[in-house]
């Protein structure tokens, strides 16, 4: 059955002429991803969606999320598709995967673009999330080369594209450029302690660069920018090959595996949930804010801790033989680390809502459930 409101005011028959225009832009923003980029795109197949608001054409925009299949990306990619905005998730696929957005997979919002941020990209957008590049050490160092090349070139590629389209640009950017912090929590006025020859620099020194290319597009252009600082994350659909510590301690907790804590256990780190992080970009994004804002969650806790808390969880009413045994320390690793959250809070009324506590039982049970399907 047709939709009646579809069919009557003029206001809704702008409503129809937006979706044609959407269409539109749709195939000649495909084909010019093709013939320009060599990007593939993927074909559209019939399905049933989470249900998306019905934005009027006023308020819905044309959204770019790179890294948009990775494990933040994917979850910003949800909620702007819920929010009813038209979505492109781009992405290359090195730690992102196509399994995060399948569930969108032929939505009339929606875009999947294989492509490397390295590579410069032409299409039309209103706000760009800049979210592309891996954030777990382990993928962040087997390619430090690499790791700097999308920092510098793929900030610079969306730069250009926002300066271009005069979309809102926001720069995922990182408590590691606080690296070792010298200051005890973090507020965004401090400049950070990081070795830029040390083998965790192709990460800390390429998001200080993005970060100094984002203020420098601003200053010189106009590029209308904002920049999070994002603190530790976990959640579902964190990659099992992961390497990060949240990930590596449930997974080896279920499969009754040591806990492998690096050095003595006693550096601290804070856990944000995911859901939390994404409802801080989407804020930041959608405020006049364009000073760096930290977005995680104040909560601090030592590997040591974490590691018990992990076992106690996991082994709830279970017999595990799994203990935490300590292994070499990592090079660089900082010790302390804490969003100070001021700003967030007083600037965009965000703070965290999920406490670790909570969120890990969720993700517990999310890799619970995935190790199950393997087996
Ligand atoms: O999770 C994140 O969001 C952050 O993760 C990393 O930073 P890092 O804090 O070093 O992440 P982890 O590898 O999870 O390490 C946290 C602490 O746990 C320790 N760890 C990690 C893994 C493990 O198996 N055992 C272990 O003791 C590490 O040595 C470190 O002290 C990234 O570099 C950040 O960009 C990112 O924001």
């Amino acid at each position: 059955m047709s939709d009646p409101i579809e069919n009557k005011s003029p206001q809704n028959s702008e409503h129809a002429a937006q979706q044609q225009q959407q269409q539109l832009y749709l195939r000649s923003s495909i084909t010019a991803g093709i013939r320009r980029n060599s990007s593939v795109v993927y074909p559209v197949s019939k399905g049933e969606y989470p249900p998306v608001k019905r934005l009027d054409p006023m308020h819905k925009k044309r959204i770019l999320v790179t890294g948009g299949a990775g494990f933040v990306g994917s979850h910003l990619v949800d909620s702007l598709m819920l929010l009813g905005h038209d979505v492109i998730c781009l992405d290359n696929f090195f730690t992102g995967s196509k399994t995060n957005v399948t569930h969108w997979i032929g939505h009339p919002h929606f875009e999947l673009i294989r492509h490397d941020v390295v590579d410069p990209i032409l299409l039309e957008v209103d706000q760009i999330y800049h979210l592309a590049c891996p954030a777990s050490p382990r993928h962040y160092q087997s390619n430090a080369v690499k790791t700097l090349k999308t920092s510098f070139f793929g900030t610079y590629n969306m730069l250009g594209l926002a300066k271009r389209t005069k979309a809102r640009f926001l720069l995922a950017s990182t408590s590691e450029i606080y690296g070792s912090p010298a200051v005890h929590p973090q507020p965004e006025s401090y400049w950070g302690n990081v070795n830029p020859i040390g083998p965790r620099a192709c990460y800390d020194e390429g998001k200080r660069v993005a970060e100094a290319l984002s203020y420098s597009y601003a200053r010189q252009d106009n590029v209308d920018i904002r920049v999070a600082r994002i603190f530790n994350c976990f959640g579902p659909r964190m990659n099992w090959n992961d390497g990060r510590v949240v990930s590596n301690f449930i997974l080896q907790a279920l499969e009754n595996k040591d806990l492998t804590v690096y050095g003595d256990g006693k550096a601290t780190r804070c856990f944000q949930y995911v859901q939390d992080l994404v409802d801080g970009l989407i804020r930041l994004m959608d405020s006049d804010v364009t000073e760096p804002i930290n977005l995680g969650n104040p909560e601090e806790y030592t590997i040591n801790e974490f590691a018990e808390i992990i076992l106690k969880m996991v082994g709830e009413g279970k017999e595990t033989t799994a203990k935490v045994v300590h292994l070499p320390a990592v090079e660089d690793d900082p010790q302390r680390r804490k969003p100070d959250i001021t700003k967030a809070k007083e600037l965009l009324g965000w703070e965290p809502k999920v406490s670790m506590l909570e969120g890990l039982r969720g993700t517990v049970a999310y890799f619970r459930s995935t190790l199950d399907d393997e087996h």
